[in-house]
């Protein structure tokens, strides 16, 4: 059978890019597609006039059965290679980029002190000329009646482009050494091999007149081939690199952006009110084929990311450290921060970090005093953050200077605390301060000692310590949602509301999991978060009898659970079914409208979402069929969900997740009269 050029295609350029496209696809941003078009069209405008004149020359033919049709001398089938390609490639860095935040290639890490930037800007300015020497050395050598022509007319052609991509964003992306070579070699490995195919079928053949003549690794591989494909694999994947660290700066230092406007540096120092839509200008703009949006990315490539003044310096170096203390302490958060785009994932580092390092405080407070200290310095940083609401008739309060928030920080907040805060400061133009109030008081509940008494008390509880951090990230995400309108309808605001509150419901719903999986955990450690009158056999509540109608008559209960605190273990005899179904029965309640709620999530979120949800109802479902197997017998043991399932559940929510698959209530209890 003849190998086509339309063959090659069907046969090896296709199904790679398709596979890599549809694994890519729940995590494509707006972004992400006009990279990949972009990197399409200026590789197709910038390779079809070289190629015609190449194949003018006759220093690549192709058999005439091969081709089904031309545009001038090239093949359609050579444009359609261009075009596939490019999304291959591309598809290539997305993948190995995925967990990266492209933000900490933006800088080397800060070692002792100040360090000598002579190095670094050798290195960016080195390589453009070194490509730039070789192009001119190509153009030399590329005269078409000799062996040199073909190496020549791809040094001349290609290497100008690296330069300058070098010059925009090479260091960048010598910050990222590993997935650049996997980027390159990655495909021009595969690339070459069929080439090989190709050339052995006949379907296009290299001028032995126009050529060294020398081979690499394969008889059939011109070495000319196998550097086409490295060059147009480097061009892409630098293409591609630089586009990220341009969007790096956009979402995380748009401060250093010359500001052209007194109205734009007005915007970047705004706070979210709630629907006031997008405060950042920087991350306002909409991708698109268009000049401004191209000159937005152009103006933050011409940064000079080595002169970032100090404040800045010290904020991505806040994110390096919180990211690393993320990555030791909290491995499954650190993972599930992959699957969302990296605009939201630097936001939810930042506030995953805030509220781990908060929590931290507040457990590792010695006595009530320096606890009430610690609650009292969180009031005070949010008061600098957010300045009290402005006041007809009185002077409007600023915001706290970035010196004042380090002299803040200094003299309240333990040094390796201090990052985290750093970087939720950078919060507050996308999120508004009640959630952190929230999350405030739910510490100040538990540094309190204060205890659960009422359903309703559990409920205010989950909310604070859990509902407002599911809000915060709601606001992060659709601060970064880049297709989101610039204002909002009032359908729109609507729709936002009922999304908050979903968002707090499925807190309050994973909270009270979280509860039902720890209770003798918690016992131990002298917590206990099942409301008080739950064991109250006197005076059961409606809601109470209907939640946990089975144990609360036994009389020893409550006694039993109270009497753990402070002693070495919890008594064995103690019914945690009797509490744990009622909980995940409540944690059932707060679902019910969460995933159609998630459906109204900016796209690129869902996946996210979805799979940290459900990954989570799974412990919810490994404590149900514990106690379905094991009844009253049930001993209160932590339940783990094994890796393989996590990793079975998330990979199903993002690619296989339908209407009737998403995170939702099992069911609903008889009587869910709670209190909310
Ligand atoms: C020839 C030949 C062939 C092939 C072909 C092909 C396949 C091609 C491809 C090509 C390609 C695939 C190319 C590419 C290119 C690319 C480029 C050229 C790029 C550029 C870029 C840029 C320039 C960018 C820039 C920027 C950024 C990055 C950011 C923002 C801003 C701006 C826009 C500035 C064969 C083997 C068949 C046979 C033999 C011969």
């Amino acid at each position: 059978m003849l190998l086509t050029y339309w063959r090659v295609h069907l046969l090896f350029t296709c199904p790679p890019t398709a596979i890599l496209f549809t694994i890519l696809s729940p995590f494509l941003t707006q972004r992400d597609t006009l990279r990949i078009v972009f990197h399409a069209l200026i590789a197709t405008v910038w390779t079809f006039p070289w190629d015609t004149y190449i194949i003018h020359h006759k220093a690549w033919t192709y058999a005439p059965w091969a081709v089904s049709g031309t545009v001038g001398l090239v093949p359609v089938e050579e444009i359609f290679f261009f075009i596939i390609q490019s999304i291959l490639t591309a598809c290539v860095v997305l993948l190995v980029t995925l967990p990266d935040l492209p933000a900490l290639a933006l800088a080397p890490k800060l070692t002792s002190g100040k360090r000598s930037v002579r190095p670094s800007r050798l290195l960016r300015w080195l390589p453009c000329v070194v490509f730039l020497t070789l192009a001119a050395y190509g153009w030399r050598i590329a005269e078409p009646i000799r062996s040199t022509f073909y190496l020549g007319c791809i040094a001349w052609w290609a290497l100008p482009v690296l330069a300058f991509l070098w010059a925009l964003g090479g260091d960048a992306i010598l910050l990222r050494p590993v997935q650049t070579c996997l980027s390159i070699l990655l495909p021009t490995a595969y690339l070459c091999l069929v080439d090989v195919i190709a050339l052995r079928a006949g379907t296009w053949h290299i001028s032995e007149a126009t050529s060294t003549g020398h081979t690499f690794i394969s008889r059939d591989l011109p070495t000319e081939e196998a550097i086409f494909f490295l060059v147009t694999n480097s061009l892409l994947t630098f293409g591609m690199l630089t586009f990220d660290k341009a969007y790096a700066i956009l979402d995380n230092f748009p401060e250093v952006i010359a500001r052209r406007s007194l109205a734009e540096a007005r915007q970047f120092g705004k706070t979210a009110t709630p629907f006031s839509g997008k405060p950042s200008q920087a991350r306002m703009a909409r991708p698109g084929l268009t000049p401004a949006y191209f000159s937005l990315l152009i103006r933050a490539l011409r940064v000079d990311v080595l002169g970032f003044p100090p404040s800045t310096r010290a904020r991505l170096e806040a994110l390096r450290e919180t990211r690393r203390i993320l990555a030791t302490k909290s491995k499954s958060f650190h993972a599930a921060s992959f699957i969302f785009p990296t605009a939201v994932r630097t936001d939810l580092v930042a506030l995953y970090g805030f509220c781990r390092v908060t929590d931290d405080l507040i457990d590792h407070a010695d006595s009530p005093e320096s606890c009430k200290k610690i609650l009292q310095s969180l009031r005070d940083w949010l008061d600098l953050l957010y300045p009290p609401a402005h006041r007809p008739g009185t002077k409007s309060p600023s915001k706290a200077s970035s010196f004042e928030l380090s002299a803040f920080l200094y003299k309240h907040i333990p040094a390796p605390a201090q990052p985290a805060f750093l970087l939720m400061a950078n919060l507050t133009s996308r999120i508004p301060r009640y959630p952190f109030d929230d999350l405030i008081a739910g510490y100040e509940h538990d540094a309190m000692g204060r205890q659960v008494i009422t359903t309703s008390d559990l409920i205010r509880y989950s909310r604070w310590v859990a509902g407002s951090v599911a809000e915060m990230c709601v606001w992060a995400m659709w601060e970064a949602d880049d297709g989101a309108p610039h204002s909002l309808s009032s359908e729109a605001v609507s729709e936002r509301k009922r999304v908050l509150k979903a968002a707090g419901d499925m807190g309050v719903a994973l909270q009270l999991i979280n509860i039902a999986r720890d209770i003798q955990e918690d016992a131990l450690r002298g917590r206990i978060y099942i409301p008080k009158d739950w064991f109250d056999e006197a005076t059961p509540t409606t809601s109470v009898s209907s939640l946990a109608p089975v144990s609360l008559t036994r009389p020893s209960h409550r006694q039993m659970l109270f009497e753990a605190d402070g002693q070495s273990q919890v008594s064995n005899e103690f019914v945690y079914s009797a509490y744990v179904s009622p909980l995940l029965a409540l944690a059932d309640h707060y679902l019910r409208h969460v995933g159609k709620a998630i459906d109204s999530l900016p796209v690129s979120c869902q996946a996210g979402v979805r799979a940290a949800t459900r990954s989570y109802l799974e412990i919810g479902h490994s404590l149900r069929q514990a106690i379905e197997l094991e009844g009253e017998d049930f001993d209160g043991r932590r339940v783990t969900v094994p890796p393989r399932r996590r990793l079975l559940v998330v990979l199903q929510q993002v690619y296989f997740a339908s209407n009737d698959q998403r995170p939702r209530a099992r069911s609903r209890p008889a009587d869910t009269a709670h209190e909310d």
